[in-house]
């Protein structure tokens, strides 16, 4: 009999393009040998060109499935991308809990995710002060990019200084640790990760790929790192095993329809492409 993996959990929307969302938490997950578990939050109608609609799941179905799955199947991390409203916040708070999930338990990593990639919103700003109030105090570890920064703090960075000081302003919302990512930082030559924990700063420093398709770049980060802390590695070793993921997922990024095509975890698989072929 085969060993059963570990089990991590996504709770989060859908992309129908398959490229960023619990699609893409999904395949990370799989190239990262977890077994891997859904919550979903909303159904977003998305391409490679943007998202034209969005239509939420019911706050309690939301809870229902993380309990579902953590009471039967276990869970050994879990994730958070995008929750929508401030009434699914709170769901996936009280859920959390009641599993275990969270404040010193279970590792959880909150993707703050607010908008797509386009600009299109996927979170009302009434349910900002629920991140800051139910989600950051529970986290293990919130991992925004500079536009979410800028949301939750007001702080606008443009240089690694001032990543520094936007990690010292989230981690006082409450999160054991904070990573900064710079993939927004177009000025700098290079990708520079920042993580922060109240005290020590660690930096990840990869290089900046030319790409246009960096679509689900977050996703794959954070679902990367959920595998590592799922596995058993602290969040410094799980960060910094997650940046040498995302790296090599831009380098083999590829192109689908007419707009923005995905970061690839498949790297991981290379037989995967020959596999089938007739
Ligand atoms: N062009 C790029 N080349 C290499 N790494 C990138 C690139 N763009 C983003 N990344 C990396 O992808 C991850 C997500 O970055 P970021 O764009 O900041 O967040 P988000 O995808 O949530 O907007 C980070 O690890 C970042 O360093
Ligand atoms: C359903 C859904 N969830 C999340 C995103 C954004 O994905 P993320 O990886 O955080 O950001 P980008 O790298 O794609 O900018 C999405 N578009 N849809």
């Amino acid at each position: 009999m085969t060993t059963t993996p570990p089990r991590t959990l996504t709770i989060a929307g859908s992309d129908s393009g398959g490229c960023a969302g619990l699609q893409q938490d999904l395949r990370t997950f799989f190239a990262c040998g977890v077994h891997g578990l859904t919550a979903v939050t909303a159904v977003t109608v998305q391409n490679s060109l943007g998202v034209t609609g969005v239509h939420t799941v019911p706050p309690e179905v939301v809870a229902a499935q993380v309990e579902a799955v953590a009471t039967d199947i276990g869970v050994q991390a879990a994730k958070t991308g995008m929750l929508a409203t401030a009434e699914i916040i709170e769901a996936v708070a009280g859920a959390c809990d009641r599993v275990h999930i969270g404040r010193g338990r279970t590792p959880f990593v909150v993707d703050p995710v607010a908008a797509s990639m386009h600009g299109e919103p996927l979170l009302h700003a009434a349910a900002m002060d629920s991140y800051r109030t139910l989600l950051f105090p529970r986290a293990t570890l919130v991992t925004p990019n500079l536009d979410e920064v800028r949301l939750f703090t007001g702080l606008d960075v443009t240089t690694r200084a001032q990543q520094r000081d936007a990690a010292r302003a989230l981690h006082d919302l409450g999160p054991e640790w904070v990573l900064v990512k710079g993939g927004h930082l177009r000025g700098d030559p290079e990708c520079l990760d920042l993580l922060y924990d109240g005290t020590d700063f660690h930096e990840f420093v990869g290089p900046r790929f030319a790409t246009p398709h960096v679509h689900g770049s977050g996703d794959t980060l954070a679902s990367t790192t959920t595998a590592a802390l799922a596995k058993g590695h602290d969040v410094v070793s799980a960060v910094a095993a997650a940046k040498d993921f995302i790296v090599e997922s831009v380098r083999a990024a590829y192109p689908v329809g007419a707009g923005v095509g995905p970061v690839s975890p498949l790297w991981r698989l290379p037989d995967a492409a020959t596999f089938l072929t007739p």
